[in-house]
């Protein structure tokens, strides 16, 4: 049944009941109209509660039913318009969640009575829609339109006492909110219900008013990049002032279907399964994320406190797991300390904030220098210097230190994890956790599986990931993993940009236009341009080690672009010293200028390379740059270094300011046509043999020549995730 109905004395209580998030999908809707009706025309009821089973209220609409015919049959607006007009009262008991459709379906009761742990909020905007059930009007007239915009645009999950301040429930309850609905309910029969009806609500409009939606516009252009449900979101509410009731919902529903025909929708409802699937991670063994079973996590420990090992601490105290954070010295376990302590303390004002006691809800931090305090941990994350010898030498400490069934996690960017492991006595317990720099805050985490990583390691540090509200992403050991492995060739064809006469703002614009939230060169900028010089001297690239005579543009054959390499030797590491392909206001600045330094020395290079000027194109600049990040990804999962394209798309949505609404470059190169992006790669690769990175990919030809399938069928083309390196 997908909605039951029983009666509590004089008030009937209509129950939605459709595991596991109570979505309103078109069997829930049928049900709600006939209990509804029957409860309607039942003399025997007086009043009506409406809940949602496994306290939950409901998720919204159902995502999956979006593009197909089940999405058009029985409106829940309609459904809406019928309980709002009720002579009876109706009163919505929220627990769990009210989301999207589920808190419109609320906001059409009369009364709302939420359980204390409950979240409230119209998160359409996330998955590029609107709330398209009469949200956008009802809830600028129950909570004003400021208060409205930004539950609107931004997507929040609102917690029920906040929801209670603004006004979107009159209740909160400690315990079952359930029988304070009944009781409610009870109370308020025979009460008018007029003023309850927010669709007869008129909202008063004033020229602050429009000043107001007009700077939320503008706000909203700069913030969401390119992203159209913000805008329509603003679009929908300005209605709720100007026109009716009906003639907003009528926008509303305009609106609706016009955001669904920019194709957005669609990228951003894939993004949202692509995340839960990566969660059902599959071993080549066969074995997966239901089979094996994960390992408690009761306590951790990281091993330094620079910019990651910090972070890192901070998400592991914020899911309550104890933490012993270690150093090399007593000088850098203070730096680390203060640093530590100072996140922990924004944490705790946050928690005060939203009525809840840090020392209940934070894991404690204990500090020392001491590796032998590590003896009981369950878990061990290193996040060191990027040395192999150096994580070598923590690793066998820690396998000597630990006890046997202690966890060992490297934080590695894109060492190799089996090399690390091997100087174990446990190498089966030795995975990668990959974090995102800030660690506390980027919401990606990549699981390096090694060899001989066991299935328990591998389950444990996924569930991990989760505890840690993270998305965390199985993916196997190659240099550089999957995201930084992708960068490479995206780089590149930043640099070769560059030396072919475009300016870093340039290509930066382009890309920031697309909508990544930062181009390549500020991002190089951000992340310090010492770190790839430093690889690549290591590697003989560049330095000492490059023999003699060697081309400047050329390396084992390949085309090469000695420009960060320059940049590096003039000391401009980016904003950590004030300059780099920007400059900034000083060391460590934010906002960065264009350099007439940079414009001097590229023109400079080009002249003396003799090289080619391509006329202006910003389109050809994101085909570069996206398509060689995507036949990187085809290689990855010839390579079975991840298992799917879904995955290599959640990792660049969560992990690299790749737009959402673009789904990630897999989505992107299928959504653009594999026969495209081939016949693209194809002429550039014909016309620069000297660039490998841009020969396409046999998994790319292979998709291409069966017409470019959809990319839910390119798994049956992957086969199995077996580390094929
Ligand atoms: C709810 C959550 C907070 C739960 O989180 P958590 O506990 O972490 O569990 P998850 O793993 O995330 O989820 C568990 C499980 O549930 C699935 N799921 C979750 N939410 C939904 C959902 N809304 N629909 C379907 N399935 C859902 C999830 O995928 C998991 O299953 P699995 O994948 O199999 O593992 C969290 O899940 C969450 O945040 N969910 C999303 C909440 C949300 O975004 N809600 C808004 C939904 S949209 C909405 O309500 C729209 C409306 O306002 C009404 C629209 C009316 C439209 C009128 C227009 C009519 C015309 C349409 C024509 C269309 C165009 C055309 O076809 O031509
Ligand atoms: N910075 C970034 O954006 C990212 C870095 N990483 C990886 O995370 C790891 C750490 O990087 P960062 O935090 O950036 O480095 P960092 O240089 O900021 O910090 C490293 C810390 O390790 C400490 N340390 C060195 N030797 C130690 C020892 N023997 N015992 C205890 N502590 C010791 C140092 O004192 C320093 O505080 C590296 O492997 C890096 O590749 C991964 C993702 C992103």
């Amino acid at each position: 049944m997908a909605a039951t109905r029983r009666l509590a004395n004089t008030v009937a209580v209509i129950t939605i009941s459709h595991p596991p998030v109570n979505a309103l999908s078109s069997s829930v809707r049928h049900a709600l109209v006939k209990e509804f009706g029957e409860a309607s025309r039942d003399p025997k009821v007086e009043a009506i509660v409406l809940n949602g089973s496994g306290r939950k209220f409901s998720a919204g609409a159902d995502i999956r039913e979006f593009g197909t015919s089940a999405i058009k049959t029985v409106s829940l607006e309609d459904i809406n318009s019928t309980i709002e007009a009720s002579q009876k009262p109706v009163v919505a008991a929220i627990e769990g969640i009210a989301l999207g459709g589920g808190l419109e379906l609320a906001l059409a009761c009369h009364y709302r009575v939420a359980d204390i742990q409950a979240k409230v909020g119209l998160p359409e905007v996330l998955i590029g829609i609107l709330p398209a059930a009469g949200g956008t009007q009802r809830l600028p007239r129950l909570i004003g339109v400021p208060a409205a915009l930004d539950v609107i645009v931004r997507g929040r999950h609102i917690p029920a006492s906040e929801a209670l301040k603004l006004g979107i429930v009159d209740e909160v309850v400690q315990g079952n909110a359930l029988d304070a609905a009944i009781q409610l309910a009870r109370k308020v029969i025979g009460y008018p219900l007029n003023k309850k009806r927010l669709s007869t609500v008129r909202i008063s409009s004033d020229s602050n008013l429009e000043d107001f939606l007009d700077t939320a516009v503008e706000k909203a252009k700069k913030q969401f990049r390119g992203a159209k449900a913000p805008l329509a979101c603003i679009e929908a509410v300005r209605a709720s002032v100007h026109l009716s009731y009906h003639q907003g919902l009528e926008k509303e529903r305009q609106l609706f279907f016009s955001l669904w025909a920019t194709g957005q929708p669609q990228a951003q409802q894939y993004a949202f399964f692509s995340e839960r699937e990566a969660g059902k991670w599959t071993h080549s063994s066969g074995a997966r994320w239901d089979t094996e079973e994960a390992k408690p996590i009761r306590t951790a420990a990281v091993i330094g406190l620079g910019t990651m090992g910090r972070g890192i601490v901070i998400s592991l105290s914020k899911a309550k797991i104890p933490v012993i954070a270690i150093e090399q010295d007593a000088q850098q376990l203070e730096v680390g300390k203060k640093a530590v302590n100072s996140l922990l303390e924004r944490e705790a004002e946050k928690l005060k904030q939203q009525g809840s006691v840090p020392s209940s809800n934070l894991g404690s931090v204990h500090f020392t220098l001491d590796f032998g305090e590590l003896q009981d941990v369950d878990l061990v994350i290193e996040a060191v210097y990027e040395n192999m010898e150096l994580k070598k030498e923590i690793f066998r400490k820690l396998s000597s230190v630990c006890k046997p069934d202690a966890f060992l996690c490297t934080n590695t960017s894109g060492l190799n994890v089996d090399e690390i492991a091997s100087v174990t006595h446990r190498p089966n317990q030795v995975i990668g956790t990959h974090f995102f720099s800030p660690a506390n805050i980027m919401r990606l985490l990549e699981v390096v599986r090694g060899q001989q990583t066991s299935l328990t390691a591998i389950a444990t540090a996924m569930n991990l990931g989760k505890k840690l509200g993270k998305v965390a992403v199985l993916v196997g050991n190659c240099p550089l993993f999957v995201g930084n492995r992708m960068l490479g060739p995206y780089l590149e064809q930043a640099s070769y940009l560059l030396e072919e006469g475009y300016y870093p703002e340039e290509v930066d614009q382009a890309m920031e236009e697309f909508g990544f939230a930062m181009g390549p060169f500020r991002m190089m900028d951000l992340a310090g341009l010492d770190v790839g010089w430093r690889s690549r001297t290591e590697k003989g690239l560049t330095g000492a080690k490059v023999p003699q005579g060697t081309p400047a543009r050329q390396r084992l054959g390949s085309r090469y672009s000695p420009l960060a390499d320059i940049l590096c030797e003039s000391g401009r590491f980016g904003q950590k010293t004030g300059r780099g392909w920007y400059q900034y206001e000083k060391p460590g600045g934010r906002t960065g200028k264009p350099d007439p330094w940079v414009k001097d020395f590229l023109q400079k290079y080009r002249k003396t390379h003799q090289i080619k000027q391509q006329p202006s194109n910003p389109e050809q600049i994101v085909e570069r740059c996206a398509f060689a990040l995507a036949n990187e990804g085809f290689r990855i999962l010839e390579d079975g270094i991840a298992s799917c394209p879904e995955d290599i798309d959640v990792i660049y949505n969560n992990g690299y300011g790749w737009p959402k609404y673009r789904g990630g470059p897999m989505y992107y190169a299928s959504s653009v046509g594999l026969p495209k992006v081939l016949d693209t790669l194809e002429k550039y690769y014909k016309a620069n043999p000297d660039v490998p990175s841009m020969k396409p990919a046999f998994l790319l030809k292979k998709l291409a020549a069966l017409g470019g399938p959809p990319i839910k069928e390119w798994r049956t083309q992957v086969g199995k995730p077996v580390n094929k390196l």
